[in-house]
């Protein structure tokens, strides 16, 4: 197998070495001078051995009366001197490590953050992205770690087995030779073996994630209803099971060819010891060299080996991690269709309107057209609203048009200016969305409107007027500690609010935000009548003077647009007022015709403000 270890290899190696150093300089030195102190230490305390020895057989070589043992004294000192040494240079060399080891993953979570805010939203509605992210993710919980490790180790043992060698090399240098020889078949098999491994992961990537889907589906309190329900959990426990066992099989049986392999290798190198012990010690019994120098040879060998096996050891998990490594790579590198926001302000106040010049759109992976040839205008401070039966394409609309997506063909222009030259901020300041699939945010009730405009600060006043409008103001009083009251049942101490309720939190988010366009999709789903008829007598009062699309499969609802754009099989077929469309009989009308009043009105809200 072609092992092509060169160059993409090291550029792995490069970059990981890269992430160390930014990650701290500082650290990267103090670890690197604990490493070489750590490294030489072994062969420092092999030579204290030497000398005891050499002083301990001198000395018997004496009549008992002439024997000193000032020298013996002194090398245990000095033997002791280095245990020391080595023995705190070992612990603060941990403690250090460890502290730039968090370094590390701080820096790497921060990478992953930024791209993972930053990327384009298509990459999280695309299944060949989810598989490369997977993969970075898992990975990135413990690689860098563990790269970081193997690098330190490998330099450790690297400068111990170099000064280990150097002593066997002084003596033949035919015995170095043959213990490089005999591992580097060892060396050999555990690089394919990485590779091997790292085919077999990226293989099993897409199962992998269907397996944590299914642990997701019964462990997680959003399935967690219907799984009793509808009593999935043994199917999926039985399902879960049966991927497991295959993906675990596959790796199972890579593992026992390694170790299969291995016992070889370490048979070979059993003979090799027999064969090095023999040797020296009869060059000892021939006087060729001395019973210290006999004992540090026979304890270089053994250290020397465990150093040797552990550095190989070290280098293909390093190897094996490099590859690994690419996930994390290609992921930061990945190529999703830029979302390139220019720098040009949101024209502030919108004079001409938000225009859909004939724009088509498809998402990456659908077959067919889900916007084809859409052109309309959104007027300054009009409020639209779109309809159609489900999958006419209305949320993508309202993705196109808060800016997550860009025209496939066609362009937006706010004012004129293409919406993908605005600056993100501006436009996140001046567009507020509420989306069908809204999220619930367990911060506190205050944070969870503040968050409908970040870049603004969080004032108490605005916070509880968006409250009032949305008619949460009441409820969030009520909860135990108001306001700061934790939503949600993630953490300790915090109030679960119902589905509705939730959907007013987040119309209270959109709501803070007072910028200049207002989208509300599907806005009134989970709310109760009473609620909803609220909404909707105030609604005007609440987006006065904002521009308003809002999406929705009902006419109570549509009583509140000037205008309403009917999308039919991915285009724009009708646009004009309640009225007008009923009078035309078409597409609207083919809808909402036949709906008796008493379904489109809700009860008149009992009470002024919501
Ligand atoms: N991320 C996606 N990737 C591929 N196709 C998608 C994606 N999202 C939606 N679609 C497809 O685009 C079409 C329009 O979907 P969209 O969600 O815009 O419809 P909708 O009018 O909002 O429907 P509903 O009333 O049910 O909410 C559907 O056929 C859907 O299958």
């Amino acid at each position: 197998m072609p092992l092509n270890l060169s160059r993409t290899t090291f550029l792995y190696f490069r970059t990981a070495l890269q992430m160390v150093w930014h990650s701290s300089p500082g650290w990267t030195l103090v670890n690197l001078v604990f490493v070489m102190v750590r490294g030489a230490m072994p062969l420092l305390l092999l030579y204290v051995v030497r000398l005891l020895v050499d002083e301990v057989t001198h000395a018997l070589t004496l009549p008992v009366s002439e024997r000193t043992y000032h020298g013996v004294v002194m090398v245990a000192v000095w033997a002791g001197i280095f245990f020391l040494l080595n023995a705190v240079a070992s612990s603060l060399g941990a403690l250090v490590r460890e502290k730039h080891s968090h370094r590390l993953n701080d820096y790497i979570q921060k990478l992953i953050h930024e791209r993972t805010t930053r990327i384009h939203y298509s990459f999280f509605e695309n299944p060949e992205y989810q598989d490369t992210y997977y993969r970075a993710i898992n990975d990135a919980n413990f690689r860098p770690s563990r790269i970081f490790y193997g690098m330190v180790g490998l330099l450790q043992s690297l400068i111990t087995v170099t000064l280990l060698g150097g002593l066997i090399l002084s003596l033949k240098w035919w015995v170095f030779l043959a213990v490089v020889g005999v591992l580097l078949p060892l060396v050999w098999y555990r690089i394919v073996f990485s590779r091997k491994l790292f085919r077999l992961h990226r293989q099993q990537t897409e199962d992998e994630r269907r397996l944590a889907y299914y642990n997701r589906l019964l462990t997680v309190k959003e399935f967690a209803k219907e799984l009793r329900i509808f009593q999935w959990g043994e199917l999926f426990m039985q399902r879960f099971l049966a991927l497991r066992q295959g993906l675990r099989g596959e790796q199972f049986a890579l593992l026992r060819t390694k170790a299969l392999s291995e016992l070889v290798v370490q048979l070979l190198m059993t003979v090799l010891i027999v064969l090095f012990y023999s040797f020296i010690a009869i060059e000892t019994l021939r006087g060729e060299i001395g019973a210290g120098y006999m004992v540090m040879l026979f304890l270089a060998m053994q250290r020397g080996y465990g150093y040797l096996q552990e550095m190989l050891t070290r280098m293909s998990s390093l190897y094996e991690d490099s590859l690994f490594l690419r996930n994390f790579i290609e992921f930061l590198h990945i190529e999703v269709p830029e979302q390139q926001y220019g720098t040009t302000d949101f024209p502030c106040p919108i004079t001409k309107g938000i225009v859909f010049e004939n724009v088509s759109f498809r998402y990456p992976q659908s077959r067919g057209w889900v916007l084809c040839d859409v052109s309309l205008t959104l007027r300054p401070g009009e409020t639209l609203a779109l309809v159609g039966a489900n999958g006419a394409g209305k949320s993508t609309f309202v993705k196109l048009l808060s800016g997550l997506y860009e025209p496939v063909e066609g362009r937006i222009l706010v004012d004129g200016i293409e919406m993908a030259h605005i600056d993100r901020q501006a436009l996140a300041r001046q567009v507020s969305v509420i989306f069908q699939d809204f999220m619930l945010y367990n911060v506190s009730a205050r944070e969870n409107i503040w968050l409908g405009n970040v870049v603004d600060d969080l004032h108490d006043d605005r916070v509880r007027q968006a409250a009032v409008n949305a008619g949460v103001d009441a409820l969030l009083k009520g909860l135990p500690k108001g306001y700061d009251t934790r939503l949600g049942n993630l953490f300790k101490g915090s109030e679960e609010l119902s589905q509705g309720e939730w959907q007013r939190m987040a119309l209270a988010r959109s709501f803070f935000n007072d910028g200049q366009v207002i989208i509300l999709d599907e806005p009134t789903s989970s709310l109760d009548a009473i609620t909803e008829a609220r909404l909707i007598d105030h609604f005007k009062e609440i987006v006065s003077g904002r521009t308003a699309l809002i999406v929705s499969h009902r006419l109570s609802t549509l009583h509140l647009a000037d205008r309403i754009a009917v999308l039919e099989d991915s285009r724009l077929v009708e646009i004009g007022t309640h009225d007008e469309l009923m009078a035309r009989q078409g597409a609207f009308y083919r809808i909402f015709g036949s709906t008796k009043p008493s379904d489109s009105k809700p009860p008149k809200s009992p009470e002024g403000g919501l």
